[in-house]
């Protein structure tokens, strides 16, 4: 188990540019599935999560070369679908949430598909219901080993539907839209999540050939076509990366420019880090955070508590709150983050309150932050990340304490963060790891 030896309270300057987006990544590459052509991915962030899944797909038979720093190819034209009853395979698929869409491809394209209980943050119960239901929709059949926690699906002639989803999951639109693209006939998706991941994903899949309309929305509708072909795509910048780093300049009285934002594509969460008071310039597509003093954070207009809770797009994306709440330590001001979606994703405000925070955990889903306006630095102290936006979390409460901070269990925050240390250091940090 890596670590992180942080020395805090310097003060960043400089520019740094967002990595490719994870969450985007794993969506975009679980589609090569679908066709036999190459497919070329441009801004791939160099993080575990992907290089897990990119593996993954290398040992099914896909061809995978790395064209240049950021891009690959992928060809899938002989994937051995024999692999899938490996325990390897089954081993390899549950070490991240991602794998699950190689569901949807693999059920397009071959009519069978399986996987262990897929991997990611242990943030509360993420179940799957929403990605089953949608399949047996489209008339595929489902079955789950308990035993084993295996999910089988199989359905050879798909065909099809209307489906209102139970839920507007992320990765269960993913699924389904990949699985509806080849099915015949038309299917309509609605209560779908529309955020910018799954934008690009059906951009990329129209690119191949698809018939997607409604995209954006949360009615998606889907024209079934035969074969789909190759194409070219570029990621968008991370936006949890983004807003990771804004709440870094603040917390830790930094000139931080981010570059090349595509800041359209932000939906709520620049104006959300202003409401924590935090001035943000748009500078072209970039994204300038002056040095701040102080920051104070807004009310209500009766002047009643802020809440920052999360929701679906366009709605603030739950992976930023830990970032939210963590920059709230040192603003002036109080605010209620409520974490609507996962019921444990708050626990780790205790390794905060252990470096002098001032938090109430209300229950699992809220936690009531009181602003310090710095009048106390937090504290260096030894934590492990529990899951990797609540360590990011905790690096940046690090990067701002006063003295040496432990962070244990880093291999979190390499899931999504692309050499974060090299990346900080060139901005002034002190970051150390320790393997
Ligand atoms: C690999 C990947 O892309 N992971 C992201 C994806 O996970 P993932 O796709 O697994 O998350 P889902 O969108 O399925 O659901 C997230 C949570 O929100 C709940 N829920 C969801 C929709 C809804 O309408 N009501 C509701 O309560 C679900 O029950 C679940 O607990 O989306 C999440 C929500 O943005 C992000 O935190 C994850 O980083
Ligand atoms: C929860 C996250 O990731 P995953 O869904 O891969 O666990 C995240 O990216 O914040």
């Amino acid at each position: 188990m890596a670590s992180f030896r942080v020395k805090g309270g310097l003060k960043l300057k400089g520019e740094i540019t967002p990595q490719g987006a994870k969450n985007e990544a794993l969506q975009i590459l679980c589609a090569v599935l679908l066709t036999a052509d190459k497919i070329t991915i441009n801004k791939i962030p160099n993080i575990r999560d992907v290089n897990k899944l990119i593996e993954l797909l290398s040992d099914m038979g896909v061809k995978v070369e790395k064209i240049g720093p950021e891009s690959y190819t992928f060809q899938s034209d002989e994937i051995d679908l024999k692999y899938l009853d490996t325990e390897d395979f089954l081993k390899k698929a549950s070490a991240l949430r991602g794998s699950v869409m190689i569901l949807g491809p693999l059920l397009a394209r071959f009519g069978t598909g399986k996987l262990s209980k897929p991997g990611g943050d242990k943030i509360g119960r993420r179940r799957m219901d929403t990605h089953f239901t949608g399949f047996q929709k489209l008339g595929a059949n489902f079955h789950y080993d308990k035993q084993r926690e295996i999910y089988n699906i199989d359905g050879k002639n798909l065909k099809g539907a209307y489906m209102l989803l139970d839920e507007a999951s992320v990765t269960g639109t993913a699924n389904i839209v990949m699985a509806a693209v080849m099915a015949e006939g038309k299917t309509t998706i609605y209560n779908a999540a529309c955020e910018p991941y799954l934008q690009q994903l059906c951009d990329m899949l129209n690119r191949m050939g698809a018939k997607i309309s409604g995209i954006g929305s949360n009615l998606l509708n889907i024209e079934g076509v035969k074969s789909l072909t190759g194409t070219e795509h570029t990621l968008l910048p991370d936006m949890i990366e983004i807003g990771s780093f804004i709440g870094l300049a603040a917390m830790t009285q930094s000139e931080i420019t981010i570059k090349n934002a595509q800041i359209h594509r932000l939906g709520i969460i620049p104006d959300t880090f202003r409401r924590m008071g935090i001035t943000l310039e748009f500078r072209g597509d970039d994204i300038h955070i002056p040095a701040q003093q102080h920051y104070e954070i807004d009310t209500f207009i009766d002047g009643s508590i802020l809440t920052v809770a999360d929701a679906i797009w366009p709605g603030f994306t739950p992976d930023l709150l830990s970032i939210i709440l963590v920059t709230a330590t040192q603003a002036k001001g109080t605010v209620l983050v409520h974490q609507k979606m996962f019921e444990s994703r708050l626990f780790f405000v205790d390794k905060l309150i252990d470096m002098g925070a001032q938090i109430i955990l209300c229950d699992p889903h809220r936690a009531t932050v009181i602003g310090l306006d710095r009048k106390y630095p937090l504290r260096g102290i030894r934590m492990t990340s529990p899951d990797i936006r609540a360590g990011v979390a905790l690096l940046i409460a690090a990067l701002s304490a006063e003295g040496i901070s432990i962070i244990d269990n880093i291999e979190q925050i390499d899931r999504g963060y692309q050499y974060i240390d090299q990346r900080l250091n060139a901005l002034g940090a002190d970051i150390v790891r320790i393997d």
